[in-house]
């Protein structure tokens, strides 16, 4: 609480160092509602209106550097012969938003369209054809953007030796039929389903140089990723499969303050045992008619502030140090 000139406390007055918007699993498709497998409602043609209703939001802000999508833009069962056309559609609509949107693969996004196209498509800022990169939008602060179907059963050509990897990996850690099935699975082993993926290991070390950069030059780093890395904040099911890979690279650096998510629609939140916060987003998709889920967040040297609308709820994360 700080004190202000009419004597009453008020928090946090100080101006944002900068401020982003942010949505997740939009997974947009010109089909009727629906459900998921365990009969949560989808409303694949309101989630487009959700989308038209953040980047409003987002202009209307005016002091928005950039947005971030967290993936699944276009959901799997959007018609093939639709693919294209859907996540054209999509992108028309981020790109009415007044500044740079910055996007990532998710699974569904896999479901229509190779990775290959969705880099080009999404016109991500990386070097040589990689889904994941960084960017630094004041001194202070560096972003990273993850790619976690790097090591994926999804998105490679059937017979790339990636595809063959993963899919023997899942062989070994699930032995049902459907590998997207976590039946008999105990705990966070209920991750290995063929819905996620992995961060491989060029990708890891990237990370590693990219930490120790930023540690260098004492920026805060905020990671995205489209599968959640934290337990605490996400079911089993949502997880990456390498998650304590990851975090064993960002906790090996003091840099790392916060990590968002989507993919595990109802949204979660925690703090992991070295204080780096793990916030997973609330779902576009699953917004009936007229709600929203999208929000913006301001960033301070200390702090993030995710502001949220409607059923993306707010958090304030304060740093440890
Ligand atoms: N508990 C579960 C969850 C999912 N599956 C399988 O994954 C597919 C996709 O799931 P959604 O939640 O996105 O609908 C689903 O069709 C199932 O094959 C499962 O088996 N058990
Ligand atoms: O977005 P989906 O359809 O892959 O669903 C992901 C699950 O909610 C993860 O638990």
């Amino acid at each position: 609480m700080m004190a202000s000139a009419n004597g009453l406390a008020t928090a946090h007055t100080k101006e944002p160092l900068f401020s982003f918007g942010v949505i997740a699993d939009v997974q947009y498709a010109d089909i009727p509602d629906g459900h998921s497998f365990l009969g949560v409602p989808r409303f694949y043609r309101h989630s487009i209106l959700v989308l038209q209703r953040a980047v409003n939001q987002w202009n209307d802000h005016k002091k928005l550097k950039f947005s971030i999508n967290f993936g699944d833009i276009v959901d799997g069962f959007c018609p093939k012969d639709k693919s294209l056309a859907s996540v054209q559609k999509v992108l028309h609509e981020f790109e009415k938003f007044n500044g740079p949107i910055y996007h990532m693969i998710g699974n569904h996004c896999l479901y229509n369209l190779p990775r290959s196209k969705l880099i080009s498509l999404f016109k991500m800022p990386s070097s040589d054809g990689h889904a994941y990169y960084d960017f630094s939008p004041t001194p202070e602060y560096r972003i990273i953007v993850l790619d976690a179907y790097d090591f994926s059963a999804l998105g490679w050509p059937q017979d790339h030796p990636i595809a063959s990897a993963a899919m023997k990996f899942l062989q070994e850690k699930n032995p049902n039929a459907d590998k997207n099935s976590p039946n008999g699975l105990v705990g966070v082993a209920r991750r290995y389903l063929m819905f996620n993926g992995a961060i491989g290991k060029e990708q890891l070390d990237w990370l590693e140089s990219i930490l120790q950069e930023s540690e260098k030059s004492k920026q805060n780093v905020i990671i995205c990723c489209h599968l959640p890395l934290n337990p605490e904040a996400a079911a089993p099911e949502a997880l990456l499969w390498n998650y304590e890979e990851v975090m064993a690279v960002v906790h090996r650096h003091n840099c790392v303050k916060v990590c968002f998510a989507g993919h595990d629609h109802k949204g979660g939140y925690a703090i992991d045992s070295r204080g780096v916060h793990h916030r997973v987003l609330e779902a576009a998709l699953e917004c009936p008619p007229g709600s929203n889920a999208f929000g913006h967040v301001d960033v301070y040297h200390d702090r993030l502030s995710l502001i949220g609308s409607d059923r993306m709820a707010s958090t304030e994360m304060i740093f440890n140090s």
